[in-house]
């Protein structure tokens, strides 16, 4: 078993470069299947877990898909198969992001129901409501579901209960060799679905309104393959911002896009943090006494979910109480439990976090729940008292190239180390309490 430990008290200098983003590449990676001629080039890609896990699910469509040096190619002129076998969607349900697509080309497809995971039960009703109002049949059974159309989809208006990210990549990638205009609205507006657009319409495709709350998708009959450099990753970037000003340090974050991340940015500046733009990322100054704020997640342009979990390390360590308030998943608590193995002082109340700081954490043996909140507890790590020591790190692994690695370089006493299944490690953070057996 592989862990990451971490000993506090180190300020962060230097500089720390982002990479592509995860949740821009799963879906391009998705969509470059559409071509059937030619080979798609995707550069800046970030060799995470996830990433490997898409390639794998293309792969086994019967694509060509080759990795390296950062830089994907596709190459999808075979005969596709339509079946995504569970191995895979359970590793990571963005894999369902290739329904879309294989209706789009094949016009069925057959995908293992995603399921819940550990931020919430994350159901996947408004991509379906959307094939189905382009012509799909839906079937749901054995815990598959299947969609197919008898000739091609139709163009349609559709309008999604909730903007929903996956739900707007999945059918903008059905829509774009529809017949016929398709209207997306209450869509997503996130970066991410702006790069996918990008990317379909260097394929050929005609997506109109990306980045806004309305999708117009005229189908066209063919898409060729695309070269496409994927945008830099505003939860990484994120993370180093957060990991920068807990610190008091002075990191400046290489291909940060401060227009992707103005939510962050107001409220670390609210707690007092110093943000620049630079010309080629932000620069984070953080102060020695921040400020408490309240936050509550909401979909783009609003408070990103994903950076939540690091927010809230953030708030720990300021002067006062700060609400968080999570809006987007059902359960976005998870790390509430662990930080408070830190020695934090969180109450949960409904749907909203009480953090009443400044908490004197303490280095602990944590559990990463999910993968924002792995690097939240690692950056919680920086400025606790003695060492943590943070387990499941394939979390981590799904959404942080090198995150252990990335920090030490930073001048974090970090390192990420395997430890024997069960073993005793013998450091204590801590001196042990002075306690004596009840009935001795
Ligand atoms: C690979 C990827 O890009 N993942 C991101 C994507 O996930 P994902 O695309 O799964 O997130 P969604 O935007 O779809 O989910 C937002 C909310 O809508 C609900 N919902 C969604 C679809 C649906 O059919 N029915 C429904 O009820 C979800 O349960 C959730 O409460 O956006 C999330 C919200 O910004 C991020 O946290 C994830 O990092
Ligand atoms: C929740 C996330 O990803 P996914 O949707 O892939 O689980 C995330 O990136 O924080």
């Amino acid at each position: 078993m592989e862990k990451i430990i971490v000993r506090g008290g180190k300020r962060l200098f230097g500089t720390v470069k982002v990479e592509g983003a995860k949740n821009a590449v799963l879906p391009v990676i998705a969509a470059s299947m559409l071509a059937n001629k030619g080979t798609s080039k995707i550069y800046n890609v970030p060799a995470l877990a996830d990433v490997y896990t898409i390639n794998n699910v293309l792969r086994y469509l019967n694509a060509d898909v080759n990795y390296e040096n950062n830089i994907i190619t596709v190459k999808a002129v075979k005969e596709l198969l339509t079946e995504a076998p569970f191995e895979y969607v359970r590793k990571m349900r963005a894999s369902f992001l290739v329904m879309g697509p294989l209706l789009a080309r094949v016009g069925m497809a057959r995908i293992p129901l995603p399921g819940g995971c550990a931020i919430g039960s994350r159901p996947i009703d408004q991509h379906l409501k959307g094939f189905e109002a382009m012509g799909a049949k839906i079937n749901i059974g054995n815990g598959f579901i299947e969609a197919s159309v008898n000739g091609k989809l139709q163009g349609a208006n559709i309008y999604l209960d909730m903007p929903s990210v996956g739900a707007t990549e999945n059918i903008m990638m059905a829509a774009v060799l529809a017949e016929g205009t398709t209207i997306l609205e209450n869509c997503a507006r996130e970066p991410e679905i702006v790069d996918l657009a990008d990317f379909l319409n260097a394929m050929g495709a005609k997506v109109k309104g990306a980045g806004t709350g309305t999708l117009t998708i005229q189908g066209v009959k063919e898409l060729k393959a695309a070269h496409h450099r994927i945008v830099p990753d505003r939860i990484e970037a994120g993370t180093y911002m957060v990991a920068a000003a807990i610190t008091g340090g002075n990191v400046l974050v290489e291909d940060a896009r401060a227009e992707h991340l103005r939510p962050l940015i107001s409220k670390m500046e609210e707690m007092g943090v110093r943000i620049t733009q630079e010309f080629n990322g932000l620069r984070v100054k953080g102060p020695d006494i921040l400020k408490p704020v309240d936050v509550k997640t909401m979909p783009h342009p609003g408070f990103p979910t994903d950076l939540q979990a690091q927010m809230m390390a953030l708030l720990l360590k300021a002067h006062g109480t700060s609400v968080i308030t999570e809006t987007v998943f059902e359960n976005r608590f998870m790390h509430v439990e662990e930080f408070r193995r830190m020695n934090a002082d969180i109450k949960i109340e409904g749907r909203s976090a009480i953090i009443n700081g400044p908490c004197h954490l303490q280095g602990a043996e944590v559990s990463a729940t999910d993968l924002r909140a792995g690097a939240a507890l690692v950056i919680a790590g920086l400025i606790s008292q003695g060492v943590t020591r943070v387990s499941e790190l394939k979390h981590i692994d799904r959404g942080y190239v090198d995150l252990a690695g990335k920090l030490r370089a930073l001048g974090a006493n970090v390192e990420r180390v395997t430890v024997e299944e069960g073993a005793i490690e013998q450091e204590v953070s801590m001196p042990k309490l002075n306690m004596k057996p009840k009935f001795a």
